[in-house]
């Protein structure tokens, strides 16, 4: 599928629209429209109920070690500075930028592609000659892999290659990135949108989290944070929630809500965003128990993609090597999905599944970083310069039964709720041919949604706009709609009628006709195999229910 195709079908319908568009948009910001609203929920919904909300904290589910509770919370977006501090996230949330000094655009460091092209052997005009006596290679960077066609211009435009000389133009094998070459290198790279070689400057670090104040004073004193992460509110609220409900050691805390990145080049539709939202848990159990865990939750996060349709080739659940281990984790596999805009064979993180260990309790009890790299005066020492501290609070638990206090260890299933829709809607994206109201085969669009995350999940149409059929499907629709999202349309043909509905992913059509008036029966259509039954108007409502909770 291309991309293109669901970007344009995302905003002819309603599922996405950039932020602030009249404006001309604001760059990694996305607004979800009428459509693009209910499918995000349903996502979002089916999380918490089936992690949450519809756990069954009484049994052992097939593959846990036991057992557990699992219970929610909602956390403010910003939160004590010394958070951010004790996280690493002050310090060490940044990502390598290269800045072009020409066009003043920033890229990142590891993603700017480079090829290099050979000059040697070319006839160049004027002082370009040099380049090839010199048997200089150049360096053009790109930052999208689909740029192929446009470095190949840029790098004619860089050599002034006449036509005829074309040919020598040699590409070398290899694309690599800005980080395997060295940066004296530098002043043979082509910029993307530069115009001449070595613009770019010294890579330097640049923090992702997006500052604010808090109070009237623009000083360091109140400097605070948009989270990075949900993850963090919730162990900074371990000991209220162990405090505050009688949960046991092992269960989960769950939370969902807006993250902030304030990332070097958003792209990707909304796979790369400044403001998303994350699904996420944080599972607390016993250190000698915490690989079991790690396992459960990993195939567990797996099955629930796959329980919504993403499944086959195009969803992978990839262990880290040991080398791509945080310090601390012993433990982590992504996620992820074939989503279109990725080369052949690449995927993108939807999910990533961590052991953290005991990481991030005993950060926040005890402190972990370097006290001299923090310019914020959150907490003194008894000498009264500023140390970097945790809260000093025991976040340590204690069993009951067996009165061992330990520190727990953690999982953590971290997953993208926007990701999760782009590849939700990514999946669905069909072409096929379908008969139009005059029996010919035409292209037809749809979505096809797994029912229980479908944005609408009905659609009634009246035939005609007379002979009673509107008032019979009028009741029927407002029956619906008691139930869930469902969809009144009576303009046009019937067949164009269906076509919006499939562009839509609407799962289920019914159409009231003359003989639904005489014998109270309406047609069911199917969006995906279109076949057509017909139906009491009175089985209608629980026979749909039947078919959305039934799928889930
Ligand atoms: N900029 C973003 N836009 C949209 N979703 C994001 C973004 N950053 C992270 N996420 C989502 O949050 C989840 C957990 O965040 P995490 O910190 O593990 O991501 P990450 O490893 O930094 O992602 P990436 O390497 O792609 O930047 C990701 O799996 C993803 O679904």
């Amino acid at each position: 599928m291309e991309m293109e195709k669901l970007v344009s079908l995302c905003r002819r319908r309603g599922f996405l629209f950039q932020s602030s568009e009249i404006y001309g948009g604001l760059n990694g910001f996305w607004d979800y429209g009428p459509l693009g609203v209910e499918l995000k929920r349903n996502l979002k919904d089916a999380w918490w109920r089936d992690m949450v909300a519809a756990h069954d904290d009484l049994t052992t589910h097939a593959g846990a070690p036991g057992a557990y509770e699992m219970t929610g919370l909602d956390c403010t977006i910003i939160m004590h500075p010394q958070v951010w501090k004790v996280s690493g996230h002050y310090d060490l949330f940044a990502d390598v930028l290269v800045e072009c000094k020409e066009s003043k655009k920033r890229y990142r460091y590891d993603q700017v592609r480079c090829r290099w092209i050979d000059g040697t052997g070319m006839h160049l005009p004027g002082s370009d000659q040099q380049y090839a006596t010199e048997q200089v290679k150049y360096l053009i960077a790109t930052v999208a892999e689909n740029e192929a066609e446009d470095l190949e211009k840029r790098a004619m435009k860089l050599l002034k290659v006449r036509s005829k000389d074309k040919d020598s133009l040699k590409w070398i094998d290899g694309v690599t990135t800005l980080d395997q070459i060295d940066t004296q290198d530098f002043d043979k790279v082509f910029a993307p949108e530069a115009t001449k070689l070595g613009t770019f400057g010294e890579p330097r670090d640049f923090n992702l989290m997006f500052e604010s104040h808090a109070g009237a004073l623009q000083s360091e004193d109140n400097k605070v944070f948009l989270r990075p992460e949900t993850a963090q509110g919730i162990f900074v609220n371990f000991k209220n929630v162990t405090d505050s409900s009688r949960v046991k050691v092992p269960f989960g805390i769950a939370q969902v809500g807006k993250s902030f990145r304030n990332e070097i080049t958003p792209r990707n539709f909304t796979f790369r965003s400044r403001e998303f939202e994350q699904m996420e848990i944080e599972f607390f159990c016993h250190p000698s128990q915490s690989q079991d865990w790690y396992k459960y939750w990993r195939d567990r996060r797996m099955a629930w993609w796959q329980s919504l349709g993403l499944s086959g080739k195009n969803l992978i659940l990839r262990d880290h090597h040991p080398d791509e281990l945080s310090h601390y984790s012993t433990g982590t596999a992504d996620i992820e999905y074939a989503f279109p805009f990725l080369p052949e064979g690449e995927y993108g993180e939807l999910e990533g599944i961590a052991h953290r260990g005991d990481f991030d309790l005993r950060s926040h009890m005890e402190g972990k970083l370097d006290p001299n790299s923090c310019p914020l005066t959150v907490q003194l020492g008894e000498d009264g310069k500023p140390v970097h501290r945790g809260s000093g609070r025991d976040l340590t638990y204690r069993d009951d039964i067996t009165n061992e206090r330990f520190t727990p260890h953690v999982i953590e299933p971290s997953a993208g709720a926007d990701r999760g829709a782009l590849a939700l809607l990514c999946e669905a994206y069909h072409e096929d041919t379908a008969p139009d109201d005059k029996g010919q085969d035409q292209t037809r669009v749809v979505m096809r949604f797994h029912p229980r995350i479908a944005p609408v999940k009905a659609a009634v149409f009246p035939l005609v706009k007379k002979d009673g059929m509107p008032e019979i499907a009028q009741d029927l629709y407002r029956a619906l709609k008691k139930k869930f999202p469902a969809f009144y349309d009576e303009k046009g043909a019937v067949g164009r009628r269906y076509r919006r509905q499939d562009e839509a992913g609407t799962p289920y059509c019914l159409t009231v006709d003359g003989q639904s008036v005489q014998d109270q029966t309406v047609t069911l259509r199917d969006r995906d195999t279109l076949e057509q039954v017909r139906m009491k108007l009175d089985d209608v409502v629980e026979e749909i229910e039947r078919r959305v909770t039934g799928s889930c």
